[in-house]
């Protein structure tokens, strides 16, 4: 049986849980729950603290995991990442209060707030920067810097937002762009049932990132058409009653379903229908 580590709360735990349903795996209702076996697929998930999750790959108690990139790289853990997943996209930044900073070299001789002090360490040093120390907060790592605790601070930024209302603003380049990833140990052989976990999670991904696409054009224009709907491999070009026209089904990125319909009409084609994959294997 694969043993799955999944995030029990945070800004991870739900989207891996609905990423895991997607793939068709049974998930726990009730959020006290700690293990849940799910026989009919052979796995068992583990329901731990995300920043935990990379130290019980790593040790090999569980046979992989779903975490952050951010979080894996911090852990000091030998898990190594498998799959990206996609889902709770970040980068990793350093700010300061706005305006008192341009350039991550002024870090020197400075105090730094961080959850992720290895992240942070490790980052520093490749740049022969020594701050003056670095001081592990467990969370609103924002307020550091005016409760006086820190001069700069490093974190998690998705929109912005927390930064804005803290008086901060970026600087520097980001030292990570994060997201979810799955983790397995990087030592050993490939636990069982790695490959099935892994091709359903990369279904689910590619559902998501793509959609059908179906339209009907003038067979003049057939060649047209597919240049722009070149489709994964090729795409499905059925005869319709009408001789003069035929049918065209091929997969596109959802992010350039708008650009591709306008593409599409320009060259002739119409009735063009756009459906949502619901689950897939390539
Ligand atoms: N606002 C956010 N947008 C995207 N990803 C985020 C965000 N906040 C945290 N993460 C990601 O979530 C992971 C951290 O999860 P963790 O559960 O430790 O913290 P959290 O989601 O902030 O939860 P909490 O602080 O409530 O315990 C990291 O991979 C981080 O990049
Ligand atoms: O750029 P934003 O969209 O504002 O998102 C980033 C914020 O989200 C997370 O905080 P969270 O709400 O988890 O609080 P925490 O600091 O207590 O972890 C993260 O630590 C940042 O503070
Ligand atoms: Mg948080």
């Amino acid at each position: 049986m694969l043993r799955i580590a999944v995030p029990n709360k945070g800004s991870l735990s739900e989207p891996a849980a609905d990423m895991l349903r997607e793939a068709g795996y049974r998930q726990r209702r009730d959020s006290r729950e700690l293990v849940l076996p799910d026989p009919d697929n052979d796995v068992e998930f583990f329901f731990l603290r995300p920043r935990d999750i990379a130290v019980y790959v790593g040790q090999g108690t569980v046979d992989v995991g779903i975490t952050g990139r951010d979080l894996l790289l911090d852990s000091e853990s030998s898990a190594t990442e498998h799959l990206p997943l996609g889902f709770a996209r970040s980068t990793f930044r350093f700010a300061a209060v706005a305006g008192s900073m341009d350039d991550v070299q002024q870090i020197d001789g400075r105090r730094v707030a961080t959850s992720y002090p290895v992240l942070v360490g490790s980052y520093l040093r490749g740049q022969g920067v020594a701050p003056s120390g670095v001081v592990r907060l467990d969370g609103a790592v924002e307020t550091a810097i005016r409760l006086g605790v820190a001069d700069v601070i490093a974190d998690v930024v998705e929109t912005g937002t927390t930064l804005r209302a803290a008086g901060l603003e970026i600087f520097g380049e980001p030292l990570l762009r994060s997201e979810a990833v799955l983790v397995r140990r990087s030592d050993g052989e490939e636990p069982a049932g790695l490959d099935v976990l892994t091709r359903r999670l990369q279904g689910v991904l590619t559902a998501r990132e793509y959609v059908l696409m179906d339209y009907d054009v003038p067979l003049a224009q057939v060649e047209a058409a597919v240049a722009i709907t070149p489709g994964l491999e090729s795409p499905t070009v059925s005869p319709l009653h009408n001789r003069d026209w035929a049918a065209v089904r091929a997969m596109v990125r959802r992010a350039d379903t708008n650009r591709v319909m306008d593409a599409l009409y320009e060259v002739g084609a119409r009735a063009i229908l756009v459906t949502s994959i619901h689950a897939c294997r390539l």
